[in-house]
């Protein structure tokens, strides 16, 4: 088993609350303190691990150009494809979303300026409470896990409002800036394709729009690793959001679980990563299905992505949508007020689809 025996002064020798240590300082200290291996408590169960089932180097998971969805004569077409990729997949990628590439490179590119700030610039966001909404924390939940995730990470509500950005950290100079036309960006293709996904449920347009009120932004960092074969960067889980539009840079890593098969998400500077959540899956009444889906860790590279969670307000009620059920479809989970839903996904470790298990219904 890897030791910690020769960390240099960082996590001192005397220091027997290492574990403790890293729980706040993140991973990324730890890795710049010079480790060659990791520590006990970053290694997984064997059949946690990655190694056992290497995923499929093809690119399988679809991908959806968006171009389409404003010409009437496409637009059926996209949002077919859409439904199709959320009940068969549960995540599908989407080219030509309208976001300018350039505004993808900036947020990219301030998110590991933000992470290799001093370490007392991030820690003046730290908290291990998970529903604090701004926030600088690593692994998942460190409070409630023995074997820690290999990432650092930043949240913030995503609301573009003068009152949110000055929530948001001020370093580096141009984080505010950069975050802002990003969201800003990423709203706007929120909506539309809201209304897809909408569309494919056979609900009005403005359904989902009306219920995924809220985003929640957060950056991933996921600094290089010695032993990558042995940790996680995030162990299986789906979201608890409705959707999850995601950025990845051009580091593999993201893996999704389909009929018990994992499939590489292959890295594509022009796209989005669209995962359904689990208030999707209840909303459609499993007609879609969240996605499972874990991260590895590179040897060399350090990877970064950005995740807005599209999220209902806390007191909104989530249940399957009246319109999908009948006879042959009859509610498969109990409805739950989303604050409550959050409250059993923050209590505990990354476990699968533990929670939305949590609210189905047993027949
Ligand atoms: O880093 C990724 O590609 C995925 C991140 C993720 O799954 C999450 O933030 O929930
Ligand atoms: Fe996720």
């Amino acid at each position: 088993m890897a030791s910690v025996a020769s960390l240099p002064s960082l996590f001192a020798a005397e220091d027997s609350t290492l574990f403790k240590q890293i729980k706040m300082k993140g991973v990324k200290a730890l890795v710049d303190s010079g480790i060659t291996q990791i520590p006990d408590f970053y290694i997984k169960p064997v059949e946690d691990r990655a190694l056992e089932e290497r995923p499929l180097v093809d690119d399988q998971v679809p991908v959806i150009d968006f171009s389409g969805i404003y010409d009437p004569v496409s637009r059926s077409r996209v949002v077919k494809a859409i439904g199709d990729a959320c009940k068969e997949w549960g995540v599908f990628q989407v080219i030509n979303h309208g976001v300018p590439k350039h505004v993808l490179q900036d947020m990219i590119e301030v998110g590991h300026e933000f992470f290799n700030l001093p370490l007392e610039d991030k820690m003046s966001y730290y908290s291990d409470d998970l529903s604090q909404p701004v926030r600088f924390g690593t692994s998942y939940n460190p409070a409630k896990e023995t074997i820690l995730e290999w990432r650092d990470v930043l949240r913030h509500p995503g609301s573009i409002s003068p009152e949110a950005v000055q929530l948001w950290p001020e370093k580096p100079e141009s984080y505010r800036e950069n975050t802002t036309n990003y969201l800003k960006g990423a709203k706007v293709f929120a909506e539309t394709l809201f209304a897809a996904l909408s569309e494919s449920l056979g609900v009005q347009s403005d359904y989902l729009q009306n219920i995924l009120t809220e985003m929640m932004f957060g950056i991933n960092y996921y600094p290089y690793c010695p032993n990558p074969d042995l940790t996680l960067g995030l162990s299986a889980h789906s979201d608890a959001s409705g959707i999850t539009i995601l950025l990845q840079d051009q580091i593999a890593g993201l893996q999704v679980l389909r009929e018990g098969r994992w499939y590489l998400v292959q890295p594509r500077s022009d796209a989005f990563v669209i995962n359904v959540g689990d208030q999707l899956e209840i909303l459609s009444n499993g007609r879609f299905k969240s996605v499972e889906h874990r991260v590895t860790v590179n040897k060399e590279k350090t990877r970064i992505s950005i995740g807005i969670l599209c999220v209902p307000l806390g007191d909104t009620r989530i249940a399957p949508i009246s319109g999908l059920i009948d006879e042959s479809h009859p509610p498969m989970y109990r409805e739950v007020i989303f604050k409550e839903y959050l409250g059993h996904y923050f209590s505990k470790q990354h476990n699968r689809k533990s929670s939305i298990d949590s609210v189905r219904l047993k027949f």
